[in-house]
């Protein structure tokens, strides 16, 4: 289920904007990537063409590869749409189908994906997928009621669970706490370190601290200089990027002197 991405050369534009230039990294299954770095360096931008959402963007493109597994997601006659069935994404806000209820949201998962099954399959999908996002036990009793009406760390981990539940081969989550409270940042945190047993994790933060508790790789991008493009400076074990980086820029990051 879980799977590896390898990027290679990834340029990254919007138009005729290079926003981040030249990234090559291999993100291993079964484990949590943080990608940090200064505001506007193009880590949202980035984790985005790990699922072909970037080119949602009118104008917007890629030139390089990035391969999950052995497939090359960019490659002729790839579906855009399949891949990001494929590669599901949390967002910054919880983003649950408001008019839905509990149940049908994590549904909708399976259903936007075309999948057909009977009833008491479905029941079971959505019972794992929940308890997998370690929210049954606080909906099991109201999976009618509508998803909007859960607090947001609720919501956030309902959209989690509508994420996994078609068991996607990598989950990118775009700075998932940021809108969350410090307990429902932990609840997000612990259930990170528990899907990655199964799952592919990539998480954008701000929180260094969040990076150096759920990650085991960092990534540390930056712009290039002012009016350049940003690139990814380097990525190692996450306890190497925290104690001993090998770049003075990550060092001067990460020790709060910018960004
Ligand atoms: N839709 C867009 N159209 C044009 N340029 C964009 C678009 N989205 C982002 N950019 C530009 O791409 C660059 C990278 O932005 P991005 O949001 O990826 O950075 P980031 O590191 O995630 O920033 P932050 O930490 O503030 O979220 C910036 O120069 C930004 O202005």
């Amino acid at each position: 289920m879980a799977k590896r991405i390898e990027v290679k050369d990834l340029d990254i534009y919007y138009d005729k904007f290079l926003a981040v230039q030249g990234v090559s990294m291999t993100i291993q299954p079964r484990s949590v990537t943080a990608l940090i770095g200064p505001s506007g360096c193009g880590k949202s931008t980035f984790l985005r063409t790990l699922n072909r959402m970037h080119e949602l963007v009118p104008g917007a493109r890629v030139d390089g590869k990035v391969f999950m597994d052995d497939e090359d997601l960019y490659g002729p006659g790839v579906d855009p749409v399949s891949v990001r069935r494929q590669i599901g994404m949390v967002f910054q806000r919880p983003n649950p189908f408001p008019t839905m209820s509990i149940y049908e949201n994590v549904a909708a998962g399976i259903r936007l994906n075309g999948g057909r099954m009977k009833k008491s399959e479905l029941d079971d999908v959505v019972e794992r997928s929940l308890r997998s996002a370690n929210l049954w036990a606080e909906v099991k009793d109201r999976l009618n009621r509508p998803g909007s009406g859960l607090s947001g760390g609720q919501q956030q981990r309902l959209c989690i669970a509508r994420a996994i539940a078609v068991q996607p081969g990598v989950l990118l989550m775009d700075e998932p706490c940021s809108a969350l409270d410090p307990i429902s940042t932990q609840a997000i945190e612990d259930l990170m370190l528990e899907l990655k047993t199964d799952y592919t994790i990539v998480i954008v933060t701000h929180n260094m601290q969040q990076a150096a508790r759920v990650s085991d790789v960092t990534g540390f991008f930056n712009l290039r200089g002012v009016g350049q493009p940003g690139e990814l400076v380097e990525i190692d074990e996450t306890t190497k990027i925290f104690s001993t980086p090998s770049n003075k820029a990550t060092e001067d990051y990460i020790s709060g002197r910018f960004g």
